[in-house]
């Protein structure tokens, strides 16, 4: 068996172009990657992280930003233990489809998974969208905040790293709340939802 304690599945969303694969490249293998082409579908990489001395294994899947793909990528949704949902901070007609995509997300992802909003390309000297605009969003609609650079490294590490914390977190405490409820003999089971999203533990 691989020597890793979490598995969580973490699934970037957003207009095509905005940067998702090269986000995931320069998380995985630590590239930008030149000339970067559409994403067909969906497409999956793996990374193992530490987090307080456990090892995290995230299943990272990159979805296609174009309208076509749109039913495949969707399917991928109801597993995400996170999602990223990701704009281009110099193009506004990325930041302008953020409730559709909120829409898609509500409709297609567990209510209890992560969202993250991520404002990226920040090393472009044409920003459209400034920052504040990109947080007020994100407060709006409980999601956490972060602009990255794919380019240049900025704030990508981050960003995973903060997401395996978090999840990991979640599904200790969740761990503690099963605990309880057995030894109380209370079912501690609240949905399949809640379930499903539960993290793959291989302890
Ligand atoms: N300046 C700059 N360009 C970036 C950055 N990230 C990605 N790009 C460029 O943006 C273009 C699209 O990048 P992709 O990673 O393919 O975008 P995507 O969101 O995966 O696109 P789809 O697969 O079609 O959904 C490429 O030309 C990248 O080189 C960044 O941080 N800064």
């Amino acid at each position: 068996m691989e020597d890793y304690k979490f598995l969580f599945k973490v699934v970037l969303v957003g207009n095509a172009g905005v940067g998702k694969t090269c986000l995931v490249r320069r998380f995985t293998q630590g590239l930008f990657p030149p000339g970067q082409g559409a994403t067909i579908g969906v497409d999956f990489m793996i990374k193992t992280v530490e987090v307080d001395n456990e090892r995290v294994k995230l299943q990272i899947w990159d979805t296609a930003g174009q309208e076509r793909f749109r039913s495949i990528t969707q399917s991928y949704y109801r597993s995400a233990h996170a999602l990223i949902l990701v704009y281009d901070i110099s193009c506004q007609p990325t930041f302008d489809c953020l409730p559709d995509w909120l829409r898609e997300i509500e409709e297609y992802a567990s209510s209890k998974v992560l969202r993250i909003l991520v404002g990226n390309k920040i090393d472009r000297e044409d920003r459209e969208i400034p920052r504040h605009v990109g947080e007020d969003f994100a407060q709006q609609h409980n999601m956490y905040f972060l602009e990255t650079s794919a380019k240049e490294a900025e704030n990508v590490e981050k960003l995973f790293m903060q997401i395996a914390q978090d999840l990991m977190e979640q599904a200790r405490s969740k761990d503690l709340l099963r605990y309880d409820s057995n030894t109380t003999r209370i079912e501690g089971k609240t949905s399949s939802i809640s379930d499903s999203n539960c993290c793959s533990k291989l302890a």
